[in-house]
Protein backbone atom coordinates (compact mmCIF):
# COMPACT_ATOMS: atom_id res chain seq x y z
CA UNK A 1 0.00 0.00 0.00
CA UNK A 2 1.64 3.51 -0.96
CA UNK A 3 0.62 6.45 0.38
CA UNK A 4 0.74 9.10 -2.91
CA UNK A 5 0.27 13.10 -1.72
CA UNK A 6 -1.49 15.41 -4.43
CA UNK A 7 -0.10 18.03 -4.28
CA UNK A 8 -2.44 20.69 -6.14
CA UNK A 9 -2.19 24.34 -4.88
CA UNK A 10 1.10 24.48 -3.38
CA UNK A 11 4.22 27.08 -5.24
CA UNK A 12 6.55 24.71 -6.48
CA UNK A 13 9.17 25.79 -3.78
CA UNK A 14 6.38 24.63 -1.21
CA UNK A 15 6.06 21.44 -2.67
CA UNK A 16 10.05 20.91 -2.53
CA UNK A 17 9.68 21.75 1.09
CA UNK A 18 7.26 19.40 1.57
CA UNK A 19 8.42 16.42 -0.02
CA UNK A 20 11.28 17.71 2.22
CA UNK A 21 9.64 17.41 5.35
CA UNK A 22 7.27 13.93 4.73
CA UNK A 23 10.53 12.05 3.20
CA UNK A 24 9.87 8.52 4.64
CA UNK A 25 6.09 8.82 4.62
CA UNK A 26 4.99 9.83 0.65
CA UNK A 27 6.09 6.77 -2.06
CA UNK A 28 4.55 9.26 -4.65
CA UNK A 29 4.48 12.34 -5.17
CA UNK A 30 1.44 13.99 -6.98
CA UNK A 31 1.35 17.33 -9.74
CA UNK A 32 -1.56 18.01 -9.14
CA UNK A 33 -4.23 19.17 -12.47
CA UNK A 34 -4.25 22.60 -10.84
CA UNK A 35 -0.60 22.69 -10.49
CA UNK A 36 -0.16 21.35 -13.90
CA UNK A 37 -2.80 23.77 -15.56
CA UNK A 38 -0.26 26.42 -13.42
CA UNK A 39 2.94 25.43 -14.45
CA UNK A 40 2.75 22.75 -17.27
CA UNK A 41 5.39 19.92 -16.73
CA UNK A 42 7.95 21.81 -14.57
CA UNK A 43 7.22 20.59 -11.23
CA UNK A 44 7.43 16.66 -12.76
CA UNK A 45 10.51 17.88 -13.83
CA UNK A 46 11.50 19.47 -10.65
CA UNK A 47 9.90 16.71 -8.52
CA UNK A 48 12.41 14.08 -10.45
CA UNK A 49 15.45 16.30 -10.21
CA UNK A 50 15.49 16.94 -6.32
CA UNK A 51 13.58 13.51 -5.35
CA UNK A 52 14.79 10.96 -7.22
CA UNK A 53 13.60 8.16 -5.30
CA UNK A 54 9.96 9.35 -5.13
CA UNK A 55 7.69 8.09 -7.69
CA UNK A 56 6.31 10.80 -9.68
CA UNK A 57 2.31 11.05 -10.64
CA UNK A 58 1.40 13.54 -13.38
CA UNK A 59 -1.98 14.10 -12.98
CA UNK A 60 -3.25 14.89 -16.56
CA UNK A 61 -6.83 13.44 -15.98
CA UNK A 62 -6.07 12.95 -19.67
CA UNK A 63 -9.13 12.71 -22.33
CA UNK A 64 -8.18 12.75 -25.38
CA UNK A 65 -5.10 12.15 -27.65
CA UNK A 66 -3.92 9.54 -25.14
CA UNK A 67 -0.37 8.31 -26.52
CA UNK A 68 0.65 12.00 -27.06
CA UNK A 69 -0.31 13.68 -23.91
CA UNK A 70 0.79 10.29 -22.21
CA UNK A 71 4.28 11.25 -23.48
CA UNK A 72 4.54 14.29 -23.42
CA UNK A 73 4.25 13.39 -19.31
CA UNK A 74 6.56 10.81 -19.15
CA UNK A 75 9.09 12.05 -21.31
CA UNK A 76 9.35 15.16 -18.37
CA UNK A 77 9.69 12.33 -15.96
CA UNK A 78 6.32 11.25 -14.56
CA UNK A 79 6.21 7.69 -13.66
CA UNK A 80 2.68 7.33 -13.50
CA UNK A 81 0.12 9.19 -16.00
CA UNK A 82 -3.59 9.58 -15.56
CA UNK A 83 -6.67 8.90 -17.61
CA UNK A 84 -10.00 9.13 -17.54
CA UNK A 85 -12.11 6.27 -17.63
CA UNK A 86 -14.32 7.89 -18.91
CA UNK A 87 -12.28 8.31 -22.31
CA UNK A 88 -12.69 6.27 -25.12
CA UNK A 89 -10.98 2.98 -25.25
CA UNK A 90 -8.74 4.18 -27.64
CA UNK A 91 -7.21 7.37 -25.77
CA UNK A 92 -6.76 4.83 -23.03
CA UNK A 93 -5.16 2.27 -25.13
CA UNK A 94 -2.83 5.15 -27.00
CA UNK A 95 -1.83 5.78 -23.29
CA UNK A 96 -0.79 2.26 -22.56
CA UNK A 97 1.26 2.26 -25.46
CA UNK A 98 3.03 5.33 -24.27
CA UNK A 99 3.66 3.50 -20.69
CA UNK A 100 4.92 0.77 -22.56
CA UNK A 101 7.56 2.73 -24.29
CA UNK A 102 8.77 4.72 -21.20
CA UNK A 103 8.39 2.11 -19.02
CA UNK A 104 6.15 4.15 -16.73
CA UNK A 105 2.93 3.22 -15.64
CA UNK A 106 -0.92 4.57 -16.24
CA UNK A 107 -3.55 5.42 -13.20
CA UNK A 108 -7.25 5.48 -14.53
CA UNK A 109 -9.08 8.43 -13.20
CA UNK A 110 -13.29 7.10 -12.79
CA UNK A 111 -14.13 10.38 -11.53
CA UNK A 112 -17.63 10.87 -12.76
CA UNK A 113 -17.61 7.70 -14.26
CA UNK A 114 -21.68 6.21 -13.76
CA UNK A 115 -21.62 2.86 -14.86
CA UNK A 116 -18.90 1.65 -12.69
CA UNK A 117 -18.62 -1.82 -12.66
CA UNK A 118 -19.29 -2.47 -16.08
CA UNK A 119 -16.42 0.45 -17.18
CA UNK A 120 -13.94 -1.10 -14.56
CA UNK A 121 -14.13 -4.22 -16.01
CA UNK A 122 -13.96 -3.19 -19.58
CA UNK A 123 -10.92 -0.66 -18.45
CA UNK A 124 -9.07 -3.94 -16.40
CA UNK A 125 -8.83 -5.63 -19.91
CA UNK A 126 -6.63 -2.83 -21.50
CA UNK A 127 -3.47 -2.92 -19.33
CA UNK A 128 -3.61 -0.21 -17.38
CA UNK A 129 -1.95 -0.45 -14.07
CA UNK A 130 -4.12 0.97 -11.43
CA UNK A 131 -7.93 1.95 -11.24
CA UNK A 132 -8.60 4.48 -9.21
CA UNK A 133 -12.05 5.59 -7.51
CA UNK A 134 -12.67 9.21 -6.82
CA UNK A 135 -14.95 11.65 -5.32
CA UNK A 136 -14.63 15.02 -6.74
CA UNK A 137 -13.59 18.15 -4.83
CA UNK A 138 -16.68 19.74 -6.21
CA UNK A 139 -18.94 16.61 -4.63
CA UNK A 140 -17.16 16.00 -1.30
CA UNK A 141 -19.43 19.12 0.74
CA UNK A 142 -22.19 17.05 0.13
CA UNK A 143 -20.85 13.97 2.20
CA UNK A 144 -20.03 11.71 -0.26
CA UNK A 145 -16.81 9.34 -0.06
CA UNK A 146 -14.98 7.08 -2.26
CA UNK A 147 -14.74 3.75 -0.13
CA UNK A 148 -18.62 2.34 -1.43
CA UNK A 149 -16.80 2.66 -5.13
CA UNK A 150 -14.09 1.29 -4.19
CA UNK A 151 -15.51 -1.64 -2.77
CA UNK A 152 -17.09 -1.96 -6.34
CA UNK A 153 -13.68 -1.92 -7.98
CA UNK A 154 -12.06 -4.42 -5.74
CA UNK A 155 -14.66 -6.91 -6.32
CA UNK A 156 -14.22 -6.55 -10.23
CA UNK A 157 -10.84 -6.14 -10.91
CA UNK A 158 -8.41 -9.01 -11.97
CA UNK A 159 -5.13 -7.16 -13.33
CA UNK A 160 -5.02 -3.66 -11.97
CA UNK A 161 -4.17 -2.20 -8.35
CA UNK A 162 -7.28 0.08 -7.39
CA UNK A 163 -6.60 3.10 -5.64
CA UNK A 164 -8.40 5.66 -4.14
CA UNK A 165 -8.62 9.80 -3.79
CA UNK A 166 -11.16 12.33 -2.81
CA UNK A 167 -11.24 13.83 0.50
CA UNK A 168 -9.18 11.14 2.10
CA UNK A 169 -8.49 11.98 5.77
CA UNK A 170 -7.45 10.62 9.40
CA UNK A 171 -10.58 9.41 9.95
CA UNK A 172 -11.52 8.24 7.00
CA UNK A 173 -7.89 6.48 6.13
CA UNK A 174 -8.58 2.99 8.53
CA UNK A 175 -11.86 1.62 6.62
CA UNK A 176 -9.95 2.64 3.12
CA UNK A 177 -7.14 0.07 4.71
CA UNK A 178 -9.46 -2.50 6.04
CA UNK A 179 -11.10 -2.74 2.36
CA UNK A 180 -7.45 -2.57 0.79
CA UNK A 181 -6.18 -0.35 -2.02
CA UNK A 182 -2.64 -0.40 -3.77
CA UNK A 183 -2.52 3.62 -3.44
CA UNK A 184 -4.23 5.63 -1.06
CA UNK A 185 -4.25 9.87 -2.15
CA UNK A 186 -3.94 12.13 0.29
CA UNK A 187 -4.50 16.13 -0.70
CA UNK A 188 -5.86 18.49 1.65
CA UNK A 189 -5.42 16.57 4.61
CA UNK A 190 -1.64 16.72 4.47
CA UNK A 191 -0.82 20.10 2.86
CA UNK A 192 -3.41 22.03 4.79
CA UNK A 193 -2.70 20.44 7.99
CA UNK A 194 -0.70 22.56 10.55
CA UNK A 195 1.99 19.98 10.92
CA UNK A 196 2.62 18.75 7.38
CA UNK A 197 5.18 16.04 8.07
CA UNK A 198 3.15 14.81 11.58
CA UNK A 199 -0.09 14.38 9.14
CA UNK A 200 1.72 12.48 6.68
CA UNK A 201 3.60 9.89 8.96
CA UNK A 202 0.64 9.25 10.81
CA UNK A 203 -1.04 8.78 7.43
CA UNK A 204 1.60 6.36 6.40
CA UNK A 205 1.27 4.63 9.73
CA UNK A 206 -1.74 3.72 9.20
CA UNK A 207 -1.41 2.12 6.09
CA UNK A 208 -0.39 -1.50 5.80
O1 LIG B 1 -7.40 15.08 -8.18
C1 LIG B 1 -7.76 15.87 -7.35
C2 LIG B 1 -8.87 16.82 -7.63
O2 LIG B 1 -9.62 16.37 -8.73
C3 LIG B 1 -8.36 18.22 -7.97
O3 LIG B 1 -7.60 18.17 -9.15
C4 LIG B 1 -7.11 15.87 -5.99
O4 LIG B 1 -5.74 15.87 -6.15
C5 LIG B 1 -7.55 14.64 -5.20
O5 LIG B 1 -8.94 14.71 -5.00
C6 LIG B 1 -6.88 14.52 -3.84
O6 LIG B 1 -7.05 15.68 -3.07
P1 LIG B 1 -7.96 15.72 -1.74
O7 LIG B 1 -9.37 15.46 -2.17
O8 LIG B 1 -7.74 17.10 -1.19
O9 LIG B 1 -7.45 14.65 -0.82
Amino acid sequence: MKLQVALDTLTLEDCLTLLEETKGSVDIAEVGTPFIIEEGMRPVREFKKHFPDIEVLADAKIMDAGELEAETAFKAGADIVTVLGASNDETILGAVKAAKKYHGKIMIDMIAVKNLEERTKEIDAMGVDYICVHTAFDVQSSGKDPLDELKIVNRVIQHAQSAVAGGVKLSTIDAIVEEGAGIIVVGGAICNAQARAEAAKEMKRHLR
